[in-house]
């Protein structure tokens, strides 16, 4: 997301000082808590608080899945798409406009062609008050690939261009992959909201910082997430340009459709991965910061609603650019995707101290 105000990972920096990142006795109630303590008598029709988090509670399907992603066809390769999360910067999430190019771009390949590789540039801020037009370029047909370009339009004017490759699977004895970074396990770690649960149990907060912390729980992002390292995610103090953190689509999607996991992908690879720029600089805050290209390459399959490890490293930051690179791993250590972005990120001094 194009920003232009504090980041939102800043902004809660402190979050984390002295928390229980294994989850211990301090651990607030989770949703899944919620649901176990339901007055409602359990029929077998009302998911449980397993059902919920193993996915089969039909009732609770991705919201990615039934409305992000599912595009409205207006005509031959031309399509609509709406939004279900804004950031709070109101421009549209990156990440969303990529997932429904890919989307568009998917519907008009054969079904045995996947994606492979996507290559974007953002070129205008999205706008959140009207949907964004897709218009699928079919550029060519291959034997064992297929290239199309996408333009997702508002207003009359293109904000993102797109290209996207869909390959044939084809069997290699050509296969060798980077080796997953060793990190304690979801189950073992807190989501963002429960960490922010975890804060506003402070009895000494401040009100501002309270009504701070609930603002950002009462945002709707479809996907869910637990930092390996919350002081790092939250950029206390300063580090080396990396953040890894496991993620999953709220939600179920199963398994069998990879097209959908590839946008799902698409949609979550953009989030929190240009934050890493800033890690080895606490003593700045981003201005204004917007993602300018997005390139992924799709390796093996996955299931975007199970849990993911994001690794994000910044190889490089200068001239008021940074580039940074992800890695999304299946928790089975197989590589399922790449990525890479530049984005602009201007600073100012973080003179006031943090409130939190
Ligand atoms: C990157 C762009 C802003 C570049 O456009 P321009 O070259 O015209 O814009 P610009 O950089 O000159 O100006 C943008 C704003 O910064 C101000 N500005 C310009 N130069 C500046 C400088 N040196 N220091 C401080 N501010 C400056 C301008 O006045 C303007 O503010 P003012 O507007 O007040 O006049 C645009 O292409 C764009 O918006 N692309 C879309 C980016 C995007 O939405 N990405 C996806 C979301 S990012 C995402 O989802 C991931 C994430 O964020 O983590």
């Amino acid at each position: 997301m194009a920003e232009k105000e504090e980041d939102p990972n800043h902004s809660v920096s402190g979050l984390m000082n002295n928390c229980n990142t294994a989850g211990g006795p301090v651990s607030p109630k989770s949703p899944e808590d919620e649901t176990s303590e339901s007055p409602v008598p359990d029929t077998g029709l009302t998911p449980n608080a397993e059902q919920k988090r193993n996915g089969s509670g039909t009732d609770l399907k991705s919201v990615l899945v039934t409305s992000v992603l599912n595009l409205e066809k207006l005509d031959v390769d031309l399509y609509r798409g709406t939004h279900h999360w804004v950031p709070r910067t109101q421009r549209l999430f990156g990440g969303q406009i990529v997932g429904q190019a890919l989307v568009a771009a998917a519907k008009s390949v054969g079904d045995n062609f996947y994606a492979h590789s996507l290559h974007c540039y953002f070129v205008r801020a999205g706008d959140p008050k009207v949907p964004v037009l897709y218009q699928v370029e079919r550029t060519r047909d291959g034997r064992s690939f297929t290239v199309r370009s996408v333009k997702a339009i508002q207003h009359g004017q293109p904000i993102l261009i797109c290209q996207a490759s869909f390959h044939m699977q084809q069997e290699s004895p050509l296969q060798h992959q980077f080796t997953m970074p060793t990190v304690p396990p979801p189950e073992d770690l807190l989501t963002v909201e429960e960490l922010i649960h975890l804060y506003l149990s402070k009895p000494d907060l401040a009100e501002n910082a309270k009504q701070g912390l609930n603002k950002l729980l009462a945002n709707e992002v479809p996907i869910e997430i637990k930092p390996v390292n919350p002081p790092q995610f939250y950029r206390r103090g300063a580090t080396e340009p990396k953040k890894l953190f496991w993620v999953r689509a709220r939600g179920y999607i199963g398994e069998g459709n990879m097209k959908l996991h590839c946008c799902v992908a698409a949609y979550v690879s953009d989030f929190a991965l240009l934050g890493t720029v800033l890690l080895p600089y606490p003593n700045y805050r981003a201005k204004f910061s917007a993602s300018l290209d997005h390139a992924m390459w799709f390796h093996s399959t996955f299931r975007t609603d199970e849990w993911m490890l994001y690794e994000c490293v910044s190889p490089w930051a200068g001239g008021s650019r940074g580039l940074v690179q992800g890695r999304l791993w299946r928790r089975d250590g197989v590589l399922a995707a790449s990525c890479s972005q530049e984005g602009v990120v201007r600073v100012k001094p973080a003179t006031e101290p943090s409130k939190l």
